[in-house]
């Protein structure tokens, strides 16, 4: 095994820069190496690493080696070992190449399993590009026809990405891209490969297309701006009905009990515990949150339960050209993987995604003095898709609106997730959650 420890203080100091890289908010301890993999020899060359950071956790690596680091690699450059250059290969398409190369082969490389999934017939010859956009994991695009997304945070046991890909093709659903490929070391899932929508558009830059359209014109309506989008919440709404339908015939679903409630209201009072102990912005709010919270428990509004998306919002959508298709079924990136295999309600998705729409309407607002105009603008904006969001579920699925406290503890629920995940990863979007919940408990903050 090639000896990394001379890169471990360089890596101390690169990790938290990555985007991907979920302990920005603590230091990094020690890092060490718990496995390399040489996956391509020569020049340059390619190497599989998983480290662990002091506090646990566990991240894949790919980099590539280097006598000279050309001038386009610079910006990916980590550090010096045995006089070649180490840098993070997932920028040299020389080097991605391969990768695709070994998955169409169905290639074992030191213990690492890189295979196509069924009959795929993949063309192993395209090269690959990273996605260009900010992600928890780092996605490699082929030649337009292929996406090979890599976990970066490892995580050892069944991955709920993997599995309900699988299960929604297996009943033919619409609403999903065609999984291709699987890179897995028999313990933890490192990569899967789907088919590339290259015509999609993702639902948060077109709804905040059409935010922009409306503010742009302070003194129209929603439904009186071009742009509109309500007709693409509302088809986003069936979507998302047809999604939970066929994962409940793909994989079944279990009976309603008040059990379930409480242990769903519990689970969010401890995660409103851990929140305010990291973010104390969110003090103020501590009452009128855990009053929403026993408000659902005292409906006692029982709670059917199955596998369901886990993180759904607007950046987890794409329109595609026949339809919206539903990406990335890891679950929340933070949660402790039991608890994104575990059944759920699926009113968590349409919270989830009620939550995206007040985000869309109101993160143009953050940081600019406060205008009445477009106050209420957002607001409208929010309302209204929200609406036909929920109009469009409600066509193909239970209506949510018919349990409002528990959807109502949903969607705090989330938007405390939201609060230590902005606090963690984009301090200036803050704002954004903490003055939802303001505004959904009439508390303070409100903008
Ligand atoms: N099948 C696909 N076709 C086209 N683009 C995709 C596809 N899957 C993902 N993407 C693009 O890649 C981005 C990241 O994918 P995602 O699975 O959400 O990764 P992450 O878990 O890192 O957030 C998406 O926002 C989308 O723009
Ligand atoms: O897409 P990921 O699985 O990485 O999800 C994480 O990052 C999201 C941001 O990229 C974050 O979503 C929050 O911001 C979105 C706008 O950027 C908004 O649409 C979502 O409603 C809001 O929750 C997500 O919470 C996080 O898990």
């Amino acid at each position: 095994m090639t000896d990394l420890s001379q890169l471990h203080e360089r890596l101390r100091e690169w990790l938290p820069g990555q985007r991907w890289f979920g302990a920005k908010n603590r230091a990094v301890g020690a890092v060490t190496t718990k496995q390399v993999v040489t996956l391509v020899e020569g020049e340059p060359g390619l190497v599989h690493v998983v480290v662990s950071v002091a506090d646990g956790e566990d991240y894949q690596l790919l980099i590539g080696l280097r006598t000279e680091l050309p001038e386009h690699l610079e910006h990916a450059r980590i550090g010096v070992l045995n006089g070649q250059v180490c840098y993070e290969a997932a920028f040299d398409s020389e080097l991605t190449s391969h990768l695709l190369g070994l998955i169409a082969e169905d290639s074992w490389v030191g213990g690492i399993h890189f295979a196509p999934e069924g009959d795929a017939g993949l063309d192993p010859e395209l090269r690959g590009r990273p996605v260009g956009v900010e992600q928890s994991n780092t996605s490699l695009v082929f030649g337009n026809r292929y996406i090979l997304k890599l976990f970066r945070r490892v995580v050892a046991g069944p991955n709920p990405d993997l599995q309900l890909h699988r299960a929604l093709y297996s009943v033919g659903s619409k609403h999903i891209a065609r999984p291709l490929g699987v890179v897995t070391d028999g313990f933890v899932v490192l990569g899967i490969m789907q088919e590339f929508l290259p015509a999609a558009a993702e639902g948060w830059a077109m709804a905040t297309a059409s935010v922009r359209d409306l503010m742009a014109e302070g003194d129209l309506h929603a439904e009186e701006v071009g742009g509109d989008f309500a007709g693409e919440a509302y088809r986003l709404g069936q979507a998302v009905g047809e999604v939970h339908a066929d994962l409940r015939r793909a994989l079944g679903e279990d009976r309603e009990d008040e059990r379930r409630l409480h242990e769903a209201v519990d689970a969010m009072h401890r995660r409103l515990d851990g929140v305010l102990a990291e973010v104390p912005e969110l003090d103020k709010h501590e009452q009128a949150l855990r009053a929403a919270f026993e408000q659902a428990r005292a409906e006692g509004t029982r709670v059917q339960v199955q596998y369901i998306h886990g993180d759904l919002h607007l950046g987890q959508v794409l329109r595609s050209p026949t339809g919206w298709v539903l990406i990335d079924f890891e679950g929340e990136p933070a949660a402790p993987l039991a608890e994104r295999n575990a059944l759920r309600s699926p009113l968590r998705d349409v919270a989830g995604m009620l939550r995206s729409f007040d985000y869309a309407a109101h993160q143009m607002l953050v940081g600019q003095e406060d205008d009445h105009q477009l106050t209420v603008r957002a607001l409208e904006w929010s309302d209204r898709n929200r609406e036909a969001f929920c109009d469009g579920y409600a066509g193909v699925a239970p209506d949510p609106r018919e349990q409002a406290p528990l959807l109502r503890a949903l969607e705090l629920d989330k938007a405390v997730y939201e609060v230590a995940y902005e606090h963690g990863n984009r301090p200036e979007w803050l704002a954004v959650p903490l003055a939802s919940i303001a505004r959904m408990t009439g508390g303070e903050d409100q903008p």
